[in-house]
């Protein structure tokens, strides 16, 4: 209680502190529109006030700011009395992530990742993780690890999801028999962490059978901030606020979490090592990768402008790393690559039980695949499960509606003139790509609201400019596991929707509202849904 005191004293002093260094006036001295401020951290209510008060989401605060000023190209804000550039157009969106990418290779402000780095082990393992890393350090790592989710290297590892698509159909299966409503979110989230667990660490997470095995409660905790999560961050921000963390033993970082997840990721990787033992899953990969001798493998799978604006050109200096980036990129995996698959499989499942025209032509797709499958199990192989357009178009348009990540950030990184202003970013200003304001813009998306696949034909893409798509972002710091989390989300679709079909109940809710808790876009309902079986 008085530990909660100290820091409630401490945050009411930093909040004066940083409004004392808000630039009040910098958008408006720069003509830029801006949203009106809002108490206590100016017109930011991205993180600070609003994170704490838990009241809107990320993806719905983005979206809302952006129509409330019309949809401008950009517009200002501030972020703990930084300025701070939010993004809506994708051209200026393309300049930054892409063409400008020398001036915003980082993601985090240099500050927040300064204050993980040498304090408790615990945030270092969060500094050194791909999504954190920053400048060379960053490209060494993404160069080094890129080829572990090659075409060919998916292949090798498309029998473990096989495997665990099983044990989905299997529950499906079940919920079919009882014939009640089932939360989407909840099969989702056990396939995805299922998948993860054994492709990434060879584990076996059991989440089918068991609701609360540890692994799963764990992974789930990572991705549920309470306001005490959210004040150890405020407070770690303001002078001194981490040595008073620390000094109590507690880092700025879940903790417990944190350690249960390392301790299985350093013990699987000794293992391997010292056993010699292969199961050519991510782990083992990521071993090879740190391979002085490991050739670089030509991927066929890069011919689209997406994998172009990707490449990065970076000559990897040394590929020994320590031990706290091999066992934080294998975290990465997990953190990044959970729920953000797990919550879109499960709106798209939402999407197709509210729209039975659009489940039913992805039905007759997938019957179409299934007279080609030649193995009596039933599974598609890599190049028959990649030539189903309709099922990929499906997908896109749910990430379209809600992208797990709504607004992209990038950290200037050296001083930068915005073409076409005379707005001078400085280093260490934040920018923000808006993602959910250019998926809702009607000039670019007409009824935004509207869930149609139609949008993503490969006609309809040709006729839009390619940044109008975010949901795995864009550039060289794009999603890595882009590919790995579509083949995933494919597959277990494939395999349910061929023997059942997703139905509305009373109980489905008409419109889900996003969980202001969470940093990714999720659900805050339960989707409820049941399943029929399909006459074959
Ligand atoms: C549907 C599922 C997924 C979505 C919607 C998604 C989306 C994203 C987005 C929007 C970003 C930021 C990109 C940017 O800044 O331009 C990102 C980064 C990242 N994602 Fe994913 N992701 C998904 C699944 C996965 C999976 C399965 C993995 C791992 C196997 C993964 C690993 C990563 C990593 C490591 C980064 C950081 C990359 C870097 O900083 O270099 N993601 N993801």
């Amino acid at each position: 209680m008085i530990f909660e005191l100290i820091i409630g004293v401490l945050c009411i002093i930093g909040y004066f502190y940083i409004r004392l260094k808000i630039k009040w006036n910098f958008w408006k001295d720069h003509n830029v529109p801006f949203p009106q401020p809002e108490f206590p951290f100016g017109s930011t209510p991205m993180f600070g006030w609003n994170s704490f008060k838990q009241e809107a989401s990320m993806n719905d605060l983005a979206k809302t700011q952006a129509m409330a000023l019309g949809f401008p190209k950009f517009y200002g804000n501030y972020i703990f009395g930084a300025p701070n550039l939010m993004i809506c157009d994708p051209e200026m969106a393309k300049q930054i992530m892409v063409k400008d990418f020398d001036h915003f290779v980082n993601r985090q402000a240099e500050d927040f990742i300064k204050l993980l780095e040498g304090g408790h082990f615990v945030d270092q393992v969060w500094a050194n993780q791909m999504t954190a890393l920053q400048g060379d350090k960053w490209k060494n790592t993404r160069a080094t690890f890129t080829p572990i989710f090659t075409a060919g290297k998916l292949k090798g590892m498309i029998k473990f999801m096989h495997e665990v698509t099983n044990d989905l159909v299997k529950s499906v299966d079940q919920e079919a028999k009882t014939g009640k409503a089932f939360d989407l979110k909840e099969k989702f989230g056990k396939f995805s962490m299922d998948t993860i667990a054994t492709c990434a660490f060879g584990v076996n997470a059991k989440s089918f059978e068991d609701d609360k095995s540890t692994f799963a409660m764990n992974a789930r905790a990572v991705f549920r901030n309470s306001r005490w999560d959210v004040l150890r961050i405020i407070m770690a921000l303001l002078p001194g606020g981490k040595e008073f963390l620390n000094f109590f033993g507690s880092p700025i970082n879940k903790k417990h979490v944190t350690l249960f997840f390392y301790d299985i990721i350093r013990g699987t990787i000794e293992h391997r090592m010292k056993t010699k033992t292969r199961r050519n899953d991510l782990v083992d990969l990521m071993i090879d990768a740190m391979k002085a001798d490991t050739p670089p493998e030509e991927d066929k799978d890069t011919e689209g402008q997406f994998d172009q604006d990707a490449k990065l050109n970076h000559k990897v200096v040394s590929k020994q790393m320590d031990e706290i980036t091999m066992v934080a990129t294998a975290l990465v995996i997990l953190v990044a690559g959970y729920d953000t698959t797990a919550q879109t499989m499960a709106i798209t499942s939402y999407f197709l039980a509210r729209n039975p025209d659009i489940q039913e032509k992805l039905y007759q797709e997938i019957m179409e695949c299934v007279g080609e499958i030649k193995n009596e199990k039933g599974h598609p192989d890599y190049n028959q499960i990649q030539s189903l357009p309709y099922l990929d178009m499906v997908l896109h348009e749910t990430l379209r509606i809600n992208p797990a990540l709504g607004i992209i950030t990038r950290v200037c990184s050296k001083d930068y003139l915005i073409p076409g202003t005379d707005v001078l970013l400085k280093k260490g200003n934040e920018v923000h790509i808006n993602a959910m304001a250019i998926h809702n813009n009607p000039n670019i998306y007409p009824d935004p609201e509207k869930y149609d696949p139609e949008r993503f034909t490969k006609e309809a893409k040709a006729n839009r400019h390619p940044y109008a798509f975010l949901g795995f972002g864009q550039g060289p710091r794009n999603c890595i596991g882009m590919r790995f989390a579509l083949l995933e989300a494919k597959l277990g679709l494939f395999a349910v929707l061929w023997k059942y079909k997703f139905v509305a109940t009373t109980e489905t809710v008409e419109e889900f509202t996003l969980d202001p808790s969470s940093f990714l876009s999720a659900p805050k309902e339960a989707l409820f849904v049941k399943v029929e079986e399909r006459q074959q």
